[in-house]
């Protein structure tokens, strides 16, 4: 796809993507963004206390929700929203009705691309999530379907079409996304390495997910994107995007459609402390050592042909094998069902929609 057609299909995509971010702080970094976000719809999450007052800067089109929304749209299923945890941002893609989901954190801003030129983050992951993914081979020049490149001799036709594209992850530059271990002992690194690639992520491969700066199709994968139980009340925090990451890349892999990463670069302004986070991920750091063989021998039936059933299958498997690692793990599964539920309700003809569900937009 051509700069300028994408630029093109951006505009006009307009209408069909939310940009969802969750806060527990402020919303000053949107003035950075004006140039790419204002044409483009707004769910802001609050985390924390709801009478904050939080300050949207002016000519933003937004909804904003917080604890209390949760509680009064989800009613008894509002306990699958985690609380004290960026985990909160997936209350946005639950009330969201586009199709598309950016998310992205208050604390980043616009990268620049090692000409000098701001990167538009949302038109590159437009240009991701539009174009096919590669998943049953690996094209060296990586993303086949961008501009001045293709497949390279040796790269089967019969899979040259691709197959469709649910997620898009992108990367960061100065901040990166460490555990507070690697931030313990690393205090001064920062990432200045513009890698200029985006490549599918094989079919079988998990990765690290990181929900900062990433875009996915919600009508494909969204069922799939929930972000866990984190946070206050919970053993563990900020495995939010890693157990997303681990249920939907399975989920996308069952179902045939792929996840690309690499661009775009956000600039990932603030460390987060790496005592504070360690504390949070402690038990994640020993227990992921038994939910990525988990997540490596899942297997889901051919009955499981869209992204809610198998997630619903997913929790039954979660139950019966990590049940036994922590009684965590029947709560999580639980509130998998849960979150299925509320997508469902929220989802379905004469649904509630977004903008009813907490008045018109700012
Ligand atoms: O209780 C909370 C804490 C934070 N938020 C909002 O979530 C994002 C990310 O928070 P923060 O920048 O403090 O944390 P990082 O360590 O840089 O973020 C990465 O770690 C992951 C787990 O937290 C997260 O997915 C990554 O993005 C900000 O917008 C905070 O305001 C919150 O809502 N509630
Ligand atoms: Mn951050």
């Amino acid at each position: 796809m051509s700069g300028s057609t994408a630029a093109e299909a951006a505009a006009i995509l307009k209408e069909e993507v939310d940009i969802v971010i969750p806060t527990i702080r402020n919303v000053d970094f949107l003035e950075k963004w004006r140039p790419f976000f204002q044409p483009y719809h707004l769910i802001i999450v609050q985390d924390g206390d709801p009478s904050k007052p939080i300050k949207v800067p002016p000519r933003f089109n937004y909804h904003l929700y917080n604890r209390n929304d949760v509680n009064r749209l989800l009613g008894p299923r509002a306990h699958c929203i985690s609380f004290k945890d960026s985990s909160c941002r997936c209350f946005g893609f639950l009330l969201s009705k586009k199709k598309y989901i950016f998310t992205i954190d208050d604390d980043c801003f616009v990268a620049k691309d090692p000409s000098g030129k701001e990167i538009n983050a949302l038109e590159q992951h437009l240009k991701n999530l539009l174009s096919p993914s590669t998943p049953f081979f690996f094209n060296t020049l990586y993303d086949p379907y961008r501009e001045g490149t293709d497949f390279v001799r040796g790269y089967p036709f019969s899979l040259r079409e691709g197959v469709p594209t649910a997620a898009s992850h992108g990367l960061w530059l100065n901040m990166p996304d460490y555990d507070g271990p690697t931030q313990l002992v690393k205090p001064l690194e920062r990432n200045n390495r513009y890698v200029d690639a985006v490549m599918t992520i094989p079919k079988g491969t998990l990765f690290p997910m990181c929900g900062m700066n990433l875009a996915f199709n919600r009508e494909l994968i969204g069922p799939a994107m929930y972000f866990g139980l984190m946070g206050e009340g919970q053993p563990i925090g900020r495995y939010d995007g890693m157990w997303a990451g681990w249920c939907m890349k399975v989920i996308s892999d069952h179902l045939g459609l792929g996840v690309k990463t690499g661009l775009p670069y956000i600039w990932h302004s603030k460390a987060s402390s790496p005592f504070v986070n360690l504390k949070k991920e402690y038990k994640g750091i020993y227990w992921q050592e038994e939910l990525i063989p988990f997540f490596q021998s899942v297997s889901l039936p051919k009955e499981c042909t869209t992204a809610q059933k198998c997630y619903i299958e997913l929790s039954k498997q979660v139950k019966a094998k990590l049940g036994k690692v922590d009684e965590y793990f029947n709560k999580l599964a639980d509130a998998m069902v849960t979150w299925i539920e509320a997508w469902e309700e929220l989802n379905s003809s004469g649904e509630k929609s977004e903008a009813l569900s907490n008045g018109p937009a700012k």
